[in-house]
């Protein structure tokens, strides 16, 4: 959630191109950043911190500008899925969403997929280590990424997930995606994450479905 995303492709094999959004220098980016970091700073920050109730008032005070100046839901909705392709507001990728990492998948020459990145403090299941629900996370998004790189893509059916060891905060990990069969209208993907050092911390194999849910008009 906290390390800025990394747009260069730095480590990706050469062709490698990003297929999620990318930061812009635009203030709905660099505010939903700001976010983020509060999130984690209030996770941080000392309990007894005298202030916090002076916070808690001027975040309160910036939602409700922020509620002001909201359309209605479908109408932004509407406006979320009027691009092509790339979403910028889902839970993982989405720049604009500061519940996202946010992640950057990058495909590669090969067809696989590939997304680097640290995750920190909010998202801790375990002791110093990544929730369970937040790789499984990770790696659904990834894989339906991979699907569209593939060429194929559809909606989740089932999500296997092997959890072989704990995921470690704090530290690079690569989550890894690839289309490995279409079968009729039944895609099977599968994918990690992994450390640095290459171990395997969680796999998984999903059935998607290629069915769409229609966009909002
Ligand atoms: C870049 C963006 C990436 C985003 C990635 C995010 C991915 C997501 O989060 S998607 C959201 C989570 N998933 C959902 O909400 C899906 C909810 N479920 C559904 O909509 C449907 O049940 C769906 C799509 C899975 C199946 O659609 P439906 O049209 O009913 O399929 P149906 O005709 O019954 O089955 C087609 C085939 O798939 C099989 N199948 C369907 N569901 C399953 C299942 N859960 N397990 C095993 N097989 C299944 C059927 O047996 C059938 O097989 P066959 O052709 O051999 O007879």
């Amino acid at each position: 959630m906290t390390t800025p995303a990394d747009t260069s492709g730095a480590g990706m094999p050469a062709g490698s191109v990003p297929l999620t959004s990318v930061p812009q220098d635009a203030p709905v980016d660099r505010a939903t950043a700001a976010a983020r970091r509060v999130v984690e700073a209030l996770l941080l920050t000392d309990r007894a911190n005298a202030n916090l109730e002076r916070v808690a008032e001027e975040l309160n005070g910036i939602a409700e500008h922020l509620e002001q100046h909201a359309p209605a839901v479908r109408d932004r909705m509407v406006d979320m899925w009027g691009g092509e392709g790339v979403t910028r507001h889902d839970p993982v990728t989405g720049l604009e969403n500061a519940i996202a990492l946010p992640l950057i998948v990058y495909g590669l020459p090969d067809g696989s997929v590939r997304g680097e990145t640290t995750v920190t403090i909010p998202y801790q299941g375990p002791p110093g280590c990544v929730h369970g629900g937040v790789s499984a996370l990770l790696l659904d998004h990834t894989l339906g990424v991979a699907n569209m790189w593939a060429g194929r893509d559809g909606m989740t059916a089932q999500l296997n997930v092997r959890y072989h060891r704990p995921t470690p905060l704090f530290e690079p990990l690569q989550i890894n995606g690839r289309q490995e069969s279409v079968d009729g209208r039944k895609i099977r993907t599968t994918g990690d994450i992994r450390t640095a050092e290459g171990e395997v911390c969680v796999s998984v194999e999903g059935l998607f479905v290629d069915k769409k849910v229609p966009r909002p008009r």
